[in-house]
């Protein structure tokens, strides 16, 4: 499997691109805090990403002993907090840039696919000096449906006219395999990222690759 048996490649952000448990950190405990309810741990918020916003504050409402009736609230917050700390608290991961390069350079075109609110993850990639590799951003809110339904892979393949056999999904969770596997995607997870606490081997993908510019010396 190489790279150039793809025509593109469809890349989630939050553990794949950028290590963003930081700004995720900053965010929901800033916000916990305006409630007067106590912080939660990077290592909880680590095993609980990847499902989009609305899941992420919903269970750590829950994990700090806060009402679900303060939902609202704690969005509104966590918007503020999220957007005026984006990126701040977070890194690209190695191999990131030398992987999008290559992937590019073998003529794949790229989408950017996450769970992330559309706005949020738009302003990550422009901070991170990433937006350009790009021809497409979607985000948790830019169609009915989030990962893992296979919705928003679909709708980025349409988006770029590729079949999805030829279509490479490129994550770090399960919610990406099982997405990809609806949308009938190829789907090669990184090894470092936020897969709920599991080993990245064991959702199930067709490899797991230790840095994203390992992805043409796949097979
Ligand atoms: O839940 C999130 O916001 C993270 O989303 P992602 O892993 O799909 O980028
Ligand atoms: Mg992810």
């Amino acid at each position: 499997m190489t790279a150039l048996r793809y025509d593109a490649a469809l890349i989630d952000l939050d553990g794949t691109l950028v290590d963003t448990v930081g700004d995720f950190d900053a965010a929901l405990n800033r916000s916990l805090s305006d409630l007067g309810l106590p912080a939660v741990s990077r290592a909880f918020i680590e095993r609980t990403v990847g499902q989009g916003s609305e899941h992420l504050i919903r269970q750590t409402l829950a994990q700090a002993g806060g009402d679900a009736s303060l939902y609202e609230r704690a969005w509104t917050h966590y918007q503020h907090h999220y957007l005026a700390i984006n990126g701040l608290h977070s890194a690209v991961y190695p191999g990131v840039v030398e992987g999008l390069a290559r992937l590019r350079h073998a003529g794949l075109r790229l989408v950017c696919l996450t769970n992330k609110p559309v706005t949020f993850a738009r302003q990550l990639l422009e901070a991170k000096g990433l937006a350009d590799s790009f021809e497409h951003c979607f985000g948790g809110d830019s169609f009915e449906r989030k990962k893992p339904d296979p919705l928003p892979l679909r709708k980025a393949c349409e988006a770029l006219g590729s079949a999805p056999p030829r279509t490479l999904m490129v994550g770090d969770s399960r919610n990406d395999v099982q997405a990809a596997r609806g949308a009938e995607c190829p789907v090669v997870l990184v090894r470092y990222g936020y897969n709920h606490g599991e080993p990245a081997e064991t959702a199930g993908a067709d490899a797991v690759i230790d840095r994203l510019d390992d992805i043409s010396l796949i097979g």
